[in-house]
């Protein structure tokens, strides 16, 4: 198996494609889970969201556990704002917890006993060691900002969806990610509360110095929040030049 070569390679050269990945993510990876094998090249520039595509079993969960390090990769390099989180044949592996990336699921994955305010709370402790009193004011911050101030104080079994999403989303963001993963974030939500939610991630995207990779079945997605859509089919990148 051998990985792919960059997808923009030939549209982006020598300084500017030093200074992009400098800056964002720059990445190929080649990765075998049984049967499967993931293998592509890709490059997202900070602030900049890519849409990725594909049917089920394509591939596009396991390049997103790839690059938040729950996969290590058996060849290539990820490498993110100039540092290299995986290499293998250097020898380079960053493990989850200590790569500065925000992941958010459609399941969304807060700590249900914790109340919003301390899930947020949390990441700043653990990824910008704030303590106490400061973790807790700055999590309020990023609460109201993400317009659920007002339920700091609930629990996640007490959130809607909606609700639930956006103090996910609010737990990613305030830990000041260099990559932002979003692995089907609207999937999980009922039609209205799909719209109401999306209409807030197009506000906060384009506010993010990150690059972003949003993971979604709705090509509607894709077209209101992305500036760039990529397609995976059996684990390989899709040419989508004119489709
Ligand atoms: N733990 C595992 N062991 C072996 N194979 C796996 C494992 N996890 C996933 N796979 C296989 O890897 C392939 C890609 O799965 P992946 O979850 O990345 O697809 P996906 O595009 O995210 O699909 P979906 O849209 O259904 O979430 C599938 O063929 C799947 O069966």
């Amino acid at each position: 198996m051998s990985p792919g070569q960059p997808e923009s390679t030939d549209v982006v050269g020598g300084t500017a494609a030093a200074a992009a990945a400098a800056q964002g993510l720059d990445a190929r990876i080649a990765v075998r889970r049984g049967e499967f094998v993931l293998d592509v090249g890709l490059r997202v520039e900070r602030g900049e969201t890519v849409a990725v595509l594909g049917r089920s079993g394509a591939g596009k969960s396991t390049l997103l556990r790839a690059l938040a390090g729950l996969l290590p990769i058996d060849e290539g390099r990820i490498s993110l704002a100039g540092e290299v989180l995986d290499d293998p044949a250097e020898r380079v592996f960053v493990p989850c917890e200590r790569r500065p990336v925000g992941v958010v699921f459609q399941d969304y994955l807060l700590f249900p006993h914790l109340r919003a305010r301390e899930n947020v709370a949390f990441g700043l402790r653990a990824r910008l060691g704030l303590r106490g009193k400061a973790a807790r004011a700055q999590a309020d911050t990023w609460l109201a900002r993400f317009g659920v101030g007002e339920l700091a104080d609930r629990r996640p079994g007490a959130l809607s969806g909606g609700q639930g999403q956006r103090v996910a989303l609010a737990r990613a963001l305030a830990t000041q990610p260099r990559l932002l993963l979003l692995d089907e974030p609207l999937a999980a939500l009922d039609t209205t509360t799909r719209g109401e939610v999306r209409a807030f991630l197009r506000g906060v995207l384009p506010d993010l110095s990150a690059p972003v990779l949003i993971v979604t079945h709705d090509p509607v997605d894709a077209e209101v929040l992305a500036d760039r859509t990529i397609a995976l089919n059996a684990g390989r990148l899709v040419d989508l030049a004119g489709t």
